[in-house]
């Protein structure tokens, strides 16, 4: 089959433009002098065609085509195709030699190479690992098909810019030997893999699920923060988040037991009991020597494993801390984060995935704009810079989604494209995640990490988020402080020109995850909303007055804005971020909570140190105020 740009070659071939060329070739046999005015005129009819031809002929390399072979990609499609029989509707649409022209089906393209397999519920059956011959994929979503057959192993050699593998619900067998630092997704379960979990080196991982599966063994400590859901239902998994694993040993030796007919299985403590001084063991001579070689044996084995397993633990330990807070080094060395490319290449193309307008930061790489816009939305509540839905994407993605005013951030500016990619870089355990933005058409959506368990408005106003009622004991009212405390010391620590600002601290701006820990959310707006609302200054009245201000309009940030910020033109500071948690503080402490009425004296003593930092924090001079880590370290002193 002719390719389209030599069809354009040919068509430009028709009769008259042709004909010069067609004649140099008839008089092959005259002599070479006699053909070049001829081969000129024809050079210069061609030389415009040619151009195009070049031109057309580089791209098609750089975008990955070669010559005789068709699309780079090609042939791991057609060989994933060819174990599925014609009637499947999704591959129907795979034909043609450009997997990237868009009609094909489930097959999502960046810059020319394929990134992204779409083919959840479509009755596919054979192996997946053509698929996995695809070195530029992202995601791969293949769930609840009857594919079978092994995952190969894969690593940053074989699949370097891998983030989501969904494989779920599906006959896949073998062991499961992934050692990717970029992957954020491994839905696994449901399937027949078998083995260990050793293999897995994935330390950027944020969802999770191998149940279901015949996977045995011991869960290795970078696994064990994951829920025990994520784990169930396999053969003999064991360890943290699962009951602790049972190492049994063989204390020896056919006939030798102390009844002399089978072999002892025990445990290390029960075998030390059986070896130092129980009669029966000091009775058998051979027993004692063999089951003491066994021990120290042990001993010395298990001390090794410790320390290996520390040394594993510390390093890991290390990597994440520097993942998970980059500074300016690590963003040029870490590759993985989808933002990171993004500075490194300065194009906001090559660095993340685009979809439409829909920019995608660190995990979110799974939004789509079409599926955003055809999302079912719930409002979520309406805020001076906009309103928040509830979004569930048709994959089962459920976000919240910021339309923010177009009053308040009227106009595209680049600044507030740059500053957005500046927030989308963020990543603390007290922070939400923002995932993606759009800024076009005077349309600006913001898509954050959906947090299931309401606001800590909603618990001061006594109704628990998520539709479940939650008392605010003191330890719950300190936990949520902390959690908001750390997330904004982060913030506010996190290496930027000009410092980073949260600007609108606030109850209804402290969420609560699905563990129930606080996380600040929809900072760093106001720096480019056209105005902010402020309030009249903060009379310096006593703090239980002012926590009483604040309470009184908790659906707003005027009770928590800090006083020099009513002067016209003011800007949020960390200074006024302080102050509003200070007010945040002490709106907490404040409140009727669970155990009120019953307060022990260390919980008083609590209260009072607690409310001591709230009226530091809410000091009417900003440079009186602390910063957010002397807060921190006061705070801890609680904790
Ligand atoms: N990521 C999220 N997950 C779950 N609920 C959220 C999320 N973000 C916001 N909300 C909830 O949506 C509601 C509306 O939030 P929104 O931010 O639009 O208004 P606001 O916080 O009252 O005002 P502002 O615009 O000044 O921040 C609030 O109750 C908030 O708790």
């Amino acid at each position: 089959e002719i390719s389209p740009h030599l069809r354009l070659f040919k068509n430009l071939c028709s009769p008259r433009a042709a004909r010069p060329a067609i004649k140099l070739i008839q008089s092959s046999s005259v002599g070479m002098a006699s053909k070049m005015p001829r081969f000129r005129y024809c050079f210069s009819m061609f030389r415009f065609p040619l151009v195009i031809l070049l031109f057309h002929l580089s791209t098609w390399l750089v975008h990955g085509e070669v010559a005789n072979g068709g699309h780079c990609d090609l042939p791991f499609l057609l060989s994933f195709k060819a174990y599925n029989p014609n009637n499947v509707r999704a591959l129907e649409t795979w034909v043609g030699t450009d997997p990237c022209s868009g009609s094909w089906l489930g097959v999502r393209c960046s810059r020319g190479r394929v990134a992204g397999v779409f083919l959840d519920d479509a009755s596919l059956v054979g192996s997946v690992a053509p698929l996995l011959g695809l070195t530029q994929i992202r995601v791969l979503a293949v769930r609840r098909n009857s594919l079978s057959g092994p995952l190969s192993p894969l690593d940053n050699s074989t699949s370097p810019r891998l983030r989501h593998l969904l494989v779920s619900h599906n006959n896949l067998s073998g062991g499961l030997n992934l050692s990717l630092p970029s992957l954020l997704t491994l839905r696994a379960e449901r399937n027949g893999f078998h083995g260990g979990l050793q293999a897995l080196c994935l330390p950027m991982l944020r969802k999770f699920n191998v149940s279901s599966n015949k996977l045995v063994g011991e869960i290795p400590a970078s696994l064990s923060r994951f829920p025990s859901s994520s784990f169930g239902s396999n053969v003999d998994l064991c360890s943290k988040p699962l009951p602790r694993c049972i190492h049994a040993y063989n204390a020896v030796e056919d006939g030798t037991t102390s009844n002399g007919t089978t072999n002892v299985t025990q445990s290390p403590s029960a075998a030390t009991n059986t070896t130092s001084g129980s009669p029966s063991s000091s009775s058998n001579g051979r027993f004692g020597q063999l089951g003491m070689t066994a021990l120290v044996a042990t001993g010395i084995g298990n001390a090794v494993l410790i320390a290996i397993s520390l040394a594993i633990s510390v390093a890991l330990f290390i990597y994440m801390r520097r993942k998970l807070r980059p500074s300016k080094d690590d963003s040029k060395s870490s590759a993985s984060l989808c933002f990171e490319e993004e500075d490194k290449m300065r194009n906001a193309e090559e660095k993340c995935q685009k979809s439409g307008a829909l920019v995608c930061f660190d995990g979110g790489e799974e939004l789509r704009l079409e599926s955003l816009l055809k999302a079912s939305a719930e409002v979520l509540g309406k805020g001076v810079s906009g309103s928040t839905y509830k979004a569930v994407l048709e994959d089962g993605i459920v976000a919240a989604v910021k339309r923010l005013s177009a009053l308040q951030f009227p106009g595209r500016s680049k600044a507030f494209d740059r500053h957005m990619r500046l927030v989308g870089r963020l990543r603390h355990r007290h922070v939400v995640s923002l995932r993606g933005y759009c800024n076009s058409n005077g349309e600006r959506l913001l898509v954050y990490d959906y947090l299931p368990n309401g606001s800590l408005q909603s618990l001061l106003q006594g109704n628990g988020g998520g539709g479940r009622t939650r008392s605010l004991d003191w330890a719950t009212k300190k936990s949520i402080l902390f959690g908001a405390a750390q997330g904004l010391n982060y913030i506010h620590t996190f290496p930027a020109r000009p410092a980073l600002v949260h600007g609108n601290v606030k109850p209804s701006n402290i969420l609560l995850d699905e563990r129930g820990a606080a996380c600040v959310s929809e900072w760093g707006l106001t720096r480019y909303a056209a105005s902010v609302q402020h309030s009249a200054p903060q009379p310096p009245e006593l703090f239980l007055d002012r926590a009483t201000a604040a309470v009184s309009s908790l659906g707003g940030w005027r009770g928590y804005a800090a006083p020099e910020l009513t002067a016209s033109g003011a800007r949020a500071t960390q200074e006024s971020d302080v102050y509003s948690f200070g007010m945040v503080l002490l709106a907490v402490v404040t409140a009727k909570g669970a155990a009120d009425g019953g307060e022990d004296e260390g919980e008083g003593e609590e209260t009072m140190g607690m409310v001591k930092i709230g009226v530091l924090c809410t000091a009417e001079a900003p440079e009186e105020r602390p910063r957010m880590a002397q807060v921190l370290t006061m705070m801890s002193e609680f904790m």
